[in-house]
């Protein structure tokens, strides 16, 4: 039986701004830091020797996974990162202020932006654009999408879309390792692990809407020979 973990990165400082963060790449808050460390050290109490990490090419994942190998001393493991665990792109909303995109196209709306399983955000125009908030300017592409193939990078997605393109990496790579008995941890984000627990667990498109994933908050799956959930836990402080 193998054990996945997934984690949510701590707070970043768009989260602490309440902006859509999406594939624009910021760090972790000061209080996201003491998240990743605390997430590090509810995990070190398990005893869980991990052979695999993953995480996305987005620097707040990133950041989360290495406090938390540190806190439980397994910096040493092997790590894959992939844009196919980036956070989902939320389109021409990255950027805004959450509650002002409330304001302006009505707290349904951007519920079912945030929430739905299938409904789109607004599409981004093009990767030439960036973003500026507070003066600081956010490119929309870099070199580290250079190896994403022809047409497939996302101008804006839903979960159902976000979903299909964590699959692949899930099905071609997470999953061999767990269906070798090898203990995998995931550092990414609020929905593309909320993608992958729908995937994970059978959740329903409707039920799906329900699910929140906090930051810094261990997620742990025991998982039977054909990868199904024998249980499920999340560690927490309290
Ligand atoms: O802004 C984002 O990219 C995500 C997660 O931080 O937000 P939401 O929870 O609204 O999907």
């Amino acid at each position: 039986m193998a054990k996945l973990v997934m984690i949510r990165h701590g707070q970043s400082e768009w989260n602490a701004k309440n902006l859509f963060n999406g594939w624009i790449d910021t760090k972790l808050s000061p209080l996201g830091i003491e998240q990743a460390k605390e997430a590090g050290q509810l995990l070190s109490e398990t005893g869980i020797e991990f052979d695999h990490a993953y995480t996305s090419v987005l620097t707040r994942a990133i950041e989360t996974l290495d406090f938390v190998l540190f806190e439980i001393g397994q910096m040493w493991i092997p790590e894959s990162k992939s844009w196919r665990l980036n956070e989902r792109n939320y389109g021409a909303l990255q950027g805004l202020n959450k509650a002002d995109a409330a304001k302006k196209w009505g707290d349904e709306q951007v519920h079912q932006w945030r929430r739905s399983y299938d409904v789109l955000p607004p599409l981004m125009d093009s990767y030439d654009e960036e973003v500026t908030v507070e003066g600081e300017t956010y490119p929309s592409y870099d070199r580290r999408y250079a190896d994403v193939p022809e047409g497939e990078l996302p101008y804006g997605e839903s979960l159902k879309v976000t979903l299909e393109r964590v699959l692949p990496y899930w099905n071609d790579e997470i999953s061999k390792k767990l269906l070798a008995g090898e203990n995998v941890l995931i550092a990414a984000h609020g929905n593309s692990l909320r993608a992958l627990a729908k995937h994970i667990e059978g959740i329903s498109d409707d039920d799906i809407m329900g699910l929140e994933i906090a930051n810094g908050q261990p997620i742990v799956y025991d998982l039977d020979d054909e990868l199904k959930v024998v249980s499920k836990t999340i560690l927490t402080k309290d």
